[in-house]
């Protein structure tokens, strides 16, 4: 499933109607039928449906979803809002067909007063004013019309995108229906997986209308939602004959007397993850707490100053008989550490997490060539915020366009934390996770990810797999968890804990 900002979905559509020869006309019956049916099998018989049209193709959609309604018997009022000559081109054509089936509308200008009646008594509301051409501020009447509908008390089912809210990324908008469900037309918008926008969306599902793979290929679209299937299809199994060094050998770099859980939590979800050896090289005054609940892992104890590693005793580890290797989860910021150096000449996996990202923003020159092997960070807003030196409030804006450029600049994949995480690579794809949920905004959560990234990303051919089940897994064990608990409870080792649950579901 592909994610489109509104430009990117008007080129497709362009595409599919001159160089695949799928008419406008045909597109639009598809989106209408496609939406019907999901709203067929959500409405009740008994049900009174207010269908809002607008001037543009979203309204065309309506007059679509409004005839069917009818045809099907449904109490349905049509509401057109703007001046009747205000509707052209594909939509006019739908209106007509609307028309000489014999339907009836109403026209808001005519009667404000029995609108407000009728928005007020219907059980549900069919938002096809606005979609993805909707520009700036909404004009009257627009502008009170939305107020009024998210004020009654019907549901609110809004096609394509909810009438106000922008499709992309960094638009401002001050007002939009606030749905309770919303039918996405073939791909969802970048804003679907973007907070403030997303909650204006409700839940949403896609519908659809026939708008071929290729479309999206030839117009250069890159973002997908990564699929349960995909994850289920690239899980790495288990060799009869495999043996520990078969399933990656990982060094996990962290941990101070003031944080000595967070490397514990590292190795333990690296474990649970499937890896087959884990050191932890760690402070030597902790060795015993992390080896107290990562029972399995071995350590390497190193050199501290008040708790904390120094830059002396990373430049002493020797990462050849390691496949891969994660830096930073607990590791303190008392001393400054560099660790381009001992990265640059090693070619396995390296992802840099936490404080890692701390010391790593220090030195980002020295990274811009990229390394001989993959490297991953996972930053969440506020790391990011100070990686790229812009506020955690552009960061939210931007959060697609950011991690690519980013990606692109410092040749590493980029793991953007929040609700709905997206995984950039250096070449520009994008994925957005849909597992999760707000249980894991809790310290620990990072700590356990990037132990689960290091162990799926040595067992995958690619190691871009790796990364991407490591996220969708970490979502759905949490998912799994508040199944039976409140979501405010649920810790980093409930999800550890979960993990054997979560991958044995996905086989
Ligand atoms: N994705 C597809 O393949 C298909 C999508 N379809 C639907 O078409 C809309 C996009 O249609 P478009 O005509 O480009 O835009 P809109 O319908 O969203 O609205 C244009 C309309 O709105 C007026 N307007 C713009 N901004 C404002 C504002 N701030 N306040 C008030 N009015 C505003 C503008 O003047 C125009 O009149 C897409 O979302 C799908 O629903 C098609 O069905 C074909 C297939
Ligand atoms: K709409």
């Amino acid at each position: 499933m592909y994610v489109v900002t509104g430009e990117r979905m008007r080129q497709i559509d362009r595409f599919t109607m001159d160089q695949v020869g799928i008419s406008e006309t045909t597109l639009m019956e598809n989106a209408g039928t496609a939406a019907y049916l999901q709203i067929e099998s959500i409405v009740t018989p008994e049900s009174s449906i207010a269908v809002l049209i607008g001037a543009g193709n979203n309204g065309g959609d309506g007059f679509v979803i409004a005839r069917r309604l009818k045809e099907a018997g449904f109490d349905t009022d049509v509401w057109i809002i703007p001046p009747l000559e205000k509707i052209r081109g594909t939509a006019r054509v739908h209106m007509d067909i609307f028309i000489r089936s014999g339907h009836t509308f109403f026209q808001y200008e005519d009667s404000q007063a029995i609108f407000d009646r009728a928005i007020s008594s219907s059980t549900y509301i069919i938002d096809t004013m606005l979609g993805t051409g909707v520009k700036g501020a909404l004009k009257a009447p627009y502008d009170r019309i939305v107020e009024e509908v998210n004020c009654s008390r019907a549901e609110v089912i809004a096609v394509d995108l909810p009438s106000g809210l922008p499709a992309e990324e960094n638009e401002p908008f001050e007002q939009a229906v606030k749905a309770c469900r919303t039918i996405i037309l073939q791909a969802p918008k970048e804003t679907a997986f973007l907070y403030p926008y997303a909650e204006y969306y409700g839940e949403w599902t896609t519908a659809d209308i026939g708008i071929p793979c290729k479309a999206f290929e030839a117009c250069g679209a890159r973002s997908r939602v990564r699929t349960e299937n995909e994850v289920r299809a690239s899980l790495p199994y288990r060799k009869a004959d495999g043996h520990k060094g078969t399933y990656g050998k990982g060094l996990v770099i962290g941990g101070s007397e003031q944080m000595p859980g967070a490397v514990s939590l590292t190795t333990r979800a690296a474990l649970r993850t499937g890896i087959g050896l884990v050191t932890a090289a760690l402070p030597a005054s902790i060795t015993a707490t992390v080896t107290g609940t990562a029972t399995e892992a071995t350590c390497l104890p190193l050199q501290s100053n008040q708790g904390e590693m120094i830059s002396e005793s990373l430049t002493g580890l020797d990462l050849s008989s390691y496949d891969g290797a994660a830096i930073g989860p607990g590791m303190g910021r008392s001393h400054p550490l560099s660790f381009s150096r001992i990265f640059s000449g090693f070619d396995g996996l390296v992802v840099i997490d936490a404080d890692g990202l701390y010391h790593l923003a220090e030195e980002l020159n020295a990274w811009r060539d990229g390394r001989g092997g993959p490297t991953v960070i996972t930053p969440h807003p506020g790391e990011m915020a100070r990686l790229t030196g812009k506020t955690i409030e552009d960061v939210e804006k931007n959060r697609f366009s950011l991690s690519r450029q980013f990606a692109s600049e410092y040749k590493m994949t980029v793991v953007l934390k929040g609700a709905y995480t997206i995984v950039t690579t250096p070449d520009g794809r994008q994925w957005v996770n849909p597992t999760g949920n707000p249980g894991l905004a809790k310290g620990g959560s990072g700590d356990t990810l990037t132990g689960m990234i290091l162990a799926a990303g040595l067992q995958t051919d690619d190691f871009l797999d790796g990364v991407l089940n490591a996220v969708y897994i970490h979502g759905l064990a949490a998912d799994q968890l508040i199944h039976e608990r409140d979501e405010a409870s649920i810790t980093a080792s409930d999800v550890i804990e979960q993990l054997p649950f979560a991958l044995a579901s996905l086989r």
